[in-house]
């Protein structure tokens, strides 16, 4: 297998004209099989307070909003993940703020349920979802410590941090300025943590938050350092910022499709064997393309619960979803949230084997 250097990844990143064509057609021929795939989820969104505030969200929400969701109960996402049983769901994704707890009304809503944190109450609900329905957990908390993560790996199939960017100079810009937990630092450190824990990981970029060419290849080259070193990461989501209204980032353009395309295309040829993902929602008329480029995943789909990250953008239905695949010569089939190169012990708590087991 080829390796790239950063100067050759930048050069990728900037082809124009029947070198982008080249490029795409090398990174398609490199996808290991026909098939692309997807997870059936629900999304559980256990609170939308956060201790960032990124520039880009709308998600998170502050304790005097009026539609903040403090901490959903227990009845509330039994409801949903039992709903999610009967719809034949197999992955419960837990996405939610980053430390809540360091907000007062959190800790209080935690104490309340006799919890001290919000990663001792994920892991209660992870625990419960194991023992009453038929999904499974990957959970999507923010940065973690070892210990949480190690604790959480117990009872999830798979957990997911997306790294964004490597970029410090971010951290000084309106994207990531009040954001402490989007230190590359930090992110870095917990995606490493998971990979000596051996946890199938999700990881990312998000495009378009005023990232360069280089920052995202150097981006793309630590994604790969840290899996050469561990072997944990299953999938890379490239995700395309969508502006909405009422963010610091509202009149920013969304990257166009030709830069997109670009990326999908050069994370394929960086990482043969790993998922690459391009969310179908967030790419409406241009989902397909990104198939052409190397992506053979469409991340978790919802046929019950909305994207709560981008509200505004519903899932496509699983048949017009089954069509577009087809249409490009390719066939859908569904998948676990782990992938099945990671359903082994070597990976997964005995619990989590177990309950595979009885699929
Ligand atoms: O691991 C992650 N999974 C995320 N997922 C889940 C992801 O699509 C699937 O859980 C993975 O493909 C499982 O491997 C999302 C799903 C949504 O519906 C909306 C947003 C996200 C965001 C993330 C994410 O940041 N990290
Ligand atoms: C859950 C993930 O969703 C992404 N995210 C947050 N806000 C947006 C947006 N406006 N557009 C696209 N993706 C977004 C971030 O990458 C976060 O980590
Ligand atoms: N707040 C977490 C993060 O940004 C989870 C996804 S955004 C709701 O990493
Ligand atoms: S993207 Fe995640 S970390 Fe950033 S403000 Fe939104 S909820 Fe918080």
């Amino acid at each position: 297998m080829p390796e790239y250097s950063k100067e050759e990844i930048i050069s990728l990143l900037n082809a124009k004209g029947k070198n982008i064509l080249s490029l795409i057609s090398t990174a398609e021929s490199q996808r290991d099989n026909g098939t692309i795939t997807y997870s059936k989820n629900v999304f559980l969104p256990l609170t939308d307070i956060c201790r960032n505030e990124c520039g880009y969200c709308t998600f998170k929400k502050t304790p005097d909003d009026k539609e903040a969701r403090i901490l959903m109960n227990y009845q509330e996402i039994f409801d949903i993940l039992n709903e999610g049983d009967k719809y034949n769901c197999k992955e419960a994704l837990f996405t939610f703020g980053e430390r809540p707890e360091e907000t007062s009304q959190v800790k209080a809503a935690l104490e309340d349920k006799g919890y001290s944190n919000m990663v001792d109450y994920l892991y209660f609900i992870c625990d419960e979802t194991l023992k009453n329905t038929g999904l499974l957990p990957h959970s999507n908390p923010g940065v973690l410590k070892k210990k949480e993560l190690e604790l959480l790996n117990e009872v999830n199939a798979s957990m997911g941090l997306m790294l964004e960017n490597t970029s410090k100079r971010l951290m000084k810009t309106i994207v990531h300025e009040k954001s402490p937990g989007k230190d590359p630092k930090l992110r870095i450190k917990t995606i490493e943590n998971a990979g000596k824990l051996n946890i199938p990981f999700t990881t990312g970029l998000l495009i378009g938050i005023g990232e360069t060419i280089e920052e995202r290849a150097e981006s793309l080259l630590e994604i790969k350092r840290i899996n050469d070193k561990y072997g944990h990461i299953q999938e890379i989501i490239i995700q395309n910022f969508k502006p909405k209204q009422g963010i610091p980032m509202e009149s920013w353009k969304e990257p166009s499709v030709i830069e997109m395309i670009k990326m999908v295309a050069v994370t394929r040829l960086l990482f043969p064997n790993t998922g690459v993902q391009v969310p179908p929602n967030l790419n409406n008329h241009n989902a397909q393309v990104f198939l052409l480029a190397g992506a053979d995943d469409w991340g978790g789909v919802s046929p019950l619960t909305r994207d709560f990250v981008n509200p505004e953008a519903p899932w496509p239905e699983l048949e017009d979803l089954r069509k577009m695949t087809e249409e490009m010569g390719l066939s859908l089939d569904e998948r676990l949230p782990v992938y099945p190169d990671f359903i082994s012990s070597e990976f997964l708590s005995d619990r989590i084997m177990e309950k595979i087991n009885s699929f």
